[in-house]
């Protein structure tokens, strides 16, 4: 008898080689897909109804910063720099544990409700971050972020707890949590730190995230202290590879996207982050085109807001047909691939498909609603019509985290009201600061 048959659904399997059943079934036994067919002889436990909707695998956010939450609609409307430096920054300094807690389960709780099963993630009091992953059932690659600026003293320091993060969490919550080294940027992190990361991360058999080429003033400051871009300082010193998730990715010449494809490097899009902040249009085709692992990532709350990687599809989309004046530039399935196949590839999960033997990481879209209909191409209509709150069912290693639009794992209101609290406390004491 197996946990879970899920039967009548129009199943998206993002498999190249099973491809898509119009009306099939998806049985999932102890976290993975053990059946991917028309039909089944299996029984099950719970037998869940998809009728009139798609079976799909779950996305993976590959770059947030989630206890950013928090901060969403805080300091909108302003240049990166300041944005960071005269309030995010500020701000952050007066981050407790449990700010981040309230803010990380807020959300776990908006990600489980649009369809995310797993996210790469950036941020301070990372083990408060790792406990909340541990308890809502989601999938998480995460890591400490470290800015040393040039002060070895410092970089000691957070080299220090960056390993400590990896050393306790890294394959932690059944496996659902992978720990990652996470430098914040070539211009927050100097060379010789860079490096003693990369060597870290290398003995620890761990992977890396960090910001590369966000802004025009990053590329300036860079050409000024090395001669060369991030891009290049980065190759110098043989911190690329498979195990690198660069997020951003902006401002690439012709030269940075062909050492980040021949690399192997993942690459986290972040449209609408990029479109917010004015940071510009990643070169997303033209790296597609060098076969590079492109994938998507909402950023953090405050440069968002949201963590809808509904949108995010969207948007990238969107822009790249803006940008490059060719309605055909990355078609609707291409970016289904980025958000499931491509992240979970740059996160080193078995999952971004159903097929057998996979993670049993799997979401159910609601179709049946009066802007989704009618439906004559479902990765279209996915893309462009749907939002994440036509999510109705969400299963994260054979779990099921929401169930027809309730959320199982956690006290809904309870984390709201907690956030709430958290921002409103947190933002009076910055205001009494300044
Ligand atoms: C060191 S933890 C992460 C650090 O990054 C900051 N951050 C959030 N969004 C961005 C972005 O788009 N570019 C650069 N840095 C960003 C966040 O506030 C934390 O301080
Ligand atoms: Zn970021």
């Amino acid at each position: 008898m197996a946990d879970i048959i899920i039967k009548n659904g129009n199943v998206l399997t993002m498999d190249p080689e099973l491809g898509d059943l119009k009306n099939g079934v998806v049985v999932i036994d102890d976290g993975s897909i053990v059946e991917v067919a028309e039909s089944t002889e299996a029984t099950a436990d719970t037998v869940i109804d998809a009728r009139g909707g798609v079976v799909m695998p779950g996305f993976v956010n590959t770059h947030t910063h989630a206890g950013m939450t928090l901060f969403r609609g805080y300091a909108d409307d302003l240049p990166l720099a300041s944005w960071l430096q005269d309030h995010i920054w500020p701000a952050e300094a007066e981050l407790t544990a449990s700010d981040v807690v309230a803010g990380t389960n807020l959300a776990c709780l908006e990600m489980i409700k649009s369809g995310t099963v797993a996210f790469a993630d950036m941020y301070f009091f990372m083990e408060e971050v790792g406990k909340v992953v541990e308890s809502s059932g989601l999938r998480a690659a995460l890591s400490y972020g470290m800015i040393e600026l040039g002060d070895a003293e410092k970089g000691k320091n957070e080299l220090k707890k960056g390993k400590g993060f990896v050393n306790e969490w890294n394959g932690k919550a059944d496996g659902r949590i992978s720990a990652m080294y996470g430098p914040h940027a070539p211009n927050t992190c100097s060379k010789d730190f860079l490096i003693k990361v990369k060597e870290q991360a290398v003995a620890d058999n761990a992977k890396i995230h960090i910001h590369v080429l966000e802004t025009e003033a990053e590329l300036n400051q860079m050409k000024e202290q090395y001669g060369m871009c991030s891009v290049n300082m980065l190759d110098s010193i043989d911190f690329f590879g498979p195990d690198v998730l660069a997020a951003h990715c902006v401002w690439l010449s012709d030269g940075d996207m062909d050492i980040l494809a021949n690399n192997n490097v993942n690459i986290s899009h972040n449209p609408v982050s990029n479109m917010k902040l004015a940071s510009g249009v990643a070169p997303v085709t033209k790296l597609l085109d060098r076969d590079a692992n492109v994938c998507l990532g909402t950023d953090g709350c405050a440069s968002n807001n949201n963590l809808d990687m509904f949108d995010e599809m969207k948007t990238a989309t969107l822009l790249q047909k803006v940008d490059t004046m060719d309605p055909t530039a990355l078609p609707a399935r291409k970016v289904l691939e980025m958000a499931t196949i491509n992240g979970a590839k740059a996160l080193d999960i078995k999952g971004g498909m159903l097929r057998k033997g996979y993670n049993a990481d799997v979401i159910i879209v609601d179709m049946n609603r009066s802007h989704l209909t009618p439906l004559f191409d479902v990765p279209s209509q996915l893309v462009y019509s749907a939002g994440g709150s036509d999510v109705r069912t969400s299963i994260v290693n054979g779990k099921v985290l929401m169930d027809d639009h309730k959320v199982l794992c956690m006290d809904e209101q309870k984390i709201i009201d907690d956030a709430k609290e958290a921002a409103s406390d947190l933002v009076s004491r910055v205001d009494a600061k300044n």
